[in-house]
């Protein structure tokens, strides 16, 4: 059996779009920050633009510009999709056959390249990948401990209590959620926090506001780590 790395961390949100990549990226950043080197994952990527003859995933790319170290992209995305949809449909129409057991490979592989790695999911915690498997399974193969991200916004406290409790059915820890503005209209949005804090029992590690220029910088100095739990 693997010894836990005490600074590697799964992300997952309460839907996409909702700021997984923008928090992962930061994540990286605060890690640096605190003297560790990191590198991000995103096993599973849909949706890429052809440049220069190279296929290119936005996740892809941001993760990697936020790393302290490089590698190769093969490791940091080894499912790269061309369609932005589900990525199980995308996959059966690209003939790609997702495995557990290569994402697993892949992150062992980065994990000998820095100390701390930060695995993106897609979508939201149910994600299915093939038939068989889903995002929830990918969380639980690489047995890390988990970051929710939660999109603050309308029907965001359902999607989010609904998400802790997948996460703890899979047996997987919530090391801690950040809250991050995805509708800065909201009504309530102090109250809607507060009660998302009362239900989730796990530290809260930042409050991103919506920003003007959404940087992985920006988004880092709303970031406490102080409380992360492993
Ligand atoms: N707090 C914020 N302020 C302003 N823009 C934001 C904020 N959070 C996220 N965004 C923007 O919203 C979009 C979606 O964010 P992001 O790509 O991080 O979502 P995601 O959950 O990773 O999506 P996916 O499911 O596709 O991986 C991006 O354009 C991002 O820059
Ligand atoms: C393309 C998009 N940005 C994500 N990478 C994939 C999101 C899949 C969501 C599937 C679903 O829950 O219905
Ligand atoms: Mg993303």
């Amino acid at each position: 059996m693997m010894l836990q790395r005490p600074h590697d961390y799964f992300v997952t949100g309460t839907d996409t779009e909702i700021g997984k990549t923008l928090v992962s990226s930061a994540l990286l950043l605060a890690l640096a920050q605190q003297g560790f080197s990191t590198l991000g994952m995103k096993p599973v990527a849909a949706g890429a633009d052809l440049i220069d003859g190279v296929w290119h995933n936005e996740d892809v790319d941001a993760l990697m510009a936020a790393a302290s170290v490089r590698a190769a992209p093969e490791l940091v995305a080894p499912y790269l999709m061309q369609t932005p949809a589900a990525p199980h449909i995308v996959a059966e129409l690209e003939n790609l056959q997702i495995s557990g057991a290569h994402i697993q490979t892949c992150y062992q592989a980065l994990t000998q390249q820095a100390d701390a790695v930060i695995v993106e999911g897609v979508g939201g915690f149910c994600v299915p990948l093939n038939a068989d498997i889903d995002t929830a399974d990918m969380a639980q193969t690489l047995g890390l401990p988990v970051i929710l991200v939660v999109g603050m916004r309308l029907g965001c406290i359902n999607h989010a209590l609904l998400t802790v409790q997948a996460i703890a059915a899979r047996g997987l820890k919530l090391a801690g959620w950040v809250a991050n503005t995805v509708d800065d209209t909201m009504l309530y949005p102090d109250q809607n926090l507060a009660a998302l804090r009362a239900r989730i029992d796990a530290p809260l590690l930042g409050q991103i506001p919506r920003l003007a220029t959404p940087t992985a910088q920006a988004a880092a100095g709303f970031l406490n780590l102080e409380f992360l739990t492993h």
